[in-house]
């Protein structure tokens, strides 16, 4: 394909608003493609190279600034591009303002310059060869080799090619063309449903290839499409949510602890290792902890994803900033070891021995992922309906030097680079409230002679009086129980059934999920999902929290 069509096509798709109509142009410029349409499908989205390739351009500003001032001629200085390029903000436009074509010919620097002037057959294709050859440039006098290659390719380029060349090399093509359009565009090119192209994107992260299996195999081909150990694939990612988000939406609850590390996925073949990051950037020589420890625990091919978490001598956690120092010094790596050793935690399993596991639950994949490596590099995974046995799970996991707990739904796939509902981060509840303790009930059966449900209140400054928010049960052991007894019973007013009324004299603190306004309690607000903290034997009833706080937590949340 001609460059310059290429150049045409993506003004049109840049001139365009509405998303359906740059889907439909991107369709049409990916049927006109011919054979470089695996190109032309990363060049839209401004990608050079597929997003897990190792390959990268790396080349900086200023060497592109060089190249187009020596394109533009004698006259023209990098520092002049740049000047421009502060005036108009785009360095598309700014290469643009340079007629190329009437400058060729003054060709001390001639490379790839001989054969022409504007309308140059110079084509998609070589643009890419062009770009890989300066990408593979490496040592002394590789900035200026790439300068070189540069200049030659923007010499033979017209004002329109000189435009996206520009913002290409420097990763600034922003027509409009996300990913999603690209996919969308696939499928309607082939006539192909969106679903497929999607599947298959998810499982290989590169969009020429996906473009071009359509095309040859159509939907057939893109099924066929797997996993490949040494090709990382996007991470699935988690959304912000509570334990009572979880409860309601599902009848189960996979819980984790959250680790405070980095994102991994490990590739085995099956004799070497590969660690990619979050991003899909190649790790694996930061940490070669992980690398050993696969090598001489795991037995068959496999991808896992899982968390790096930097420990201290005794393998507590280390903060999170202590893993980034390993991948910040990344040539120091031996003497890092030494002083920050990682461990991994590995949570999921995507691919064993040839089997994708993408489309099996969650239970499943981490059943698999367990008879793979030892239980001490694997999170336990505990699957419960029990709001308690998560509230302990999340204490464990902060008792423990952790961030909190991840909250999976266990019959969920896996779904590459969506943030979807399937995966709820919650983190520690952010503020805490000390409230009043006005009532309570005595527990049934085995708990008959202790008070169990305990009734929250605050201040109300208009009122003159306390206004309850909510009940507390969770996260109190039975001995804990027997002790809460032992300080409120002296308190107890009156008693009606299970119910007691109790004078102001404790103050619990209590975590909770959200303020919701609610009918149910005399303030106008319940607790979402509250849960006992502790006693605070330091505070009188009056330095508890009073219901103009609880209004301004329910306003700022
Ligand atoms: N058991 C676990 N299961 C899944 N992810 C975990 C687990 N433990 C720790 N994590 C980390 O938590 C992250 C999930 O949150 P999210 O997908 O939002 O990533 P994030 O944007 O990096 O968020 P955060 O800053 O909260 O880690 C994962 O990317 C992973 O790095």
């Amino acid at each position: 394909m001609q460059f310059e069509a290429f150049a045409a096509a993506a003004a049109d798709i840049e001139a365009e608003a509405a998303d359906t109509d740059i889907v439909a142009r991107v369709a049409d410029l990916f049927r006109e493609a011919g054979p470089a349409l695996p190109i032309v499908a990363r060049f839209v989205q401004g990608r050079v190279f597929p997003a897990y390739s190792e390959t990268k351009l790396d080349i900086g500003p200023n060497y592109c600034y060089e190249a187009i001032a020596r394109a533009a001629g004698q006259n023209v200085s990098a520092d002049d591009v740049e000047t421009r390029l502060a005036d108009v903000g785009d360095i598309g436009e700014v290469a643009a303002s340079y007629d190329f074509g009437g400058q060729r010919g003054l060709g001390a620097f001639g490379a790839g310059a001989g054969s022409g002037g504007n309308g140059d057959d110079l084509t998609v294709e070589e643009v890419y060869e062009e770009l890989e050859s300066l990408a593979g440039a490496e040592g002394s006098g590789s900035q200026d080799e790439k300068i070189t290659v540069l200049f030659g390719l923007f010499n033979r380029c017209s004002s329109q090619e000189a435009r996206y060349l520009a913002r290409l090399v420097l990763s600034e093509m922003r027509i409009g063309v996300g990913e999603g359009a690209v996919r969308d565009a696939i499928a309607q090119a082939f006539d192909i449903p969106v679903e497929s192209v999607e599947r298959a994107l998810q499982v290989t992260n590169d969009y020429g290839l996906v473009a071009e299996v359509a095309r040859e195999e159509g939907e057939d081909g893109l099924d066929d499409l797997h996993l490949e150990v040494g090709r990382p694939v996007q991470a699935m990612l988690a959304q912000a949510g509570t334990a009572a988000d979880a409860l309601e939406e599902w009848d189960e609850v996979g819980v984790e602890w959250k680790y405070d590390g980095a994102r991994v996925q490990v590739h085995f073949d099956g004799e070497s290792v590969g660690v990619y990051s979050r991003n899909m950037e190649d790790v694996t020589a930061a940490l070669p902890e992980v690398v050993e420890y696969i090598e001489a625990h795991l037995d068959e091919p496999a991808i896992l994803d899982g968390e790096v978490v930097a420990v201290d001598d005794e393998g507590e956690p280390l903060p999170f900033q202590e893993i980034l120092r390993r991948f910040r010094r990344k040539h120091e790596v031996e003497r890092m070891r030494e002083e920050v050793k990682v461990e991994l935690r590995a949570f999921d399993c995507l691919h064993v021995s040839g089997e994708d596991l993408l489309d099996a639950p969650l239970v499943e994949r981490h059943n698999r992922l367990a008879d793979l490596l030892p239980a001490e590099a694997v999170s336990e995974l505990t699957v419960t309906d029990d709001a308690e046995e998560i509230a302990r799970i999340e204490d464990a996991a902060l008792e423990a030097g952790h961030e909190g707990i991840m909250l999976k739904n266990p019959e969920s796939t896996y779904s590459p680079g969506k943030r979807g509902k399937n995966w709820l981060k919650r983190k520690p509840d952010v503020e805490t409230l000390d409230l009043v303790v006005t009532g309570a009930e005595w527990g049934e059966g085995r708990r008959a002679n202790f008070l169990g449900t305990f009734l929250l209140s605050a201040w109300d400054d208009d009122a003159e009086a306390y206004v309850t928010l909510g009940k507390v049960a969770t996260g109190i052991t039975d001995e804990q129980l027997a002790d809460l007894t032992e300080l409120l019973e002296p308190h107890i007013r009156s008693q009606d059934g299970q119910e007691v009324d109790l004078e102001s004299a404790v103050v619990f603190e209590v975590g909770y999920e959200e303020i919701q306004e609610s009918p149910t309690y005399s303030s106008g607000y319940a607790l979402r999902f509250p849960r006992f903290l502790g006693v605070r034997d330091d505070k009188d009833p009056d330095d508890a929290d009073t219901l103009e706080r609880v209004e301004r937590l329910a306003e700022s949340q």
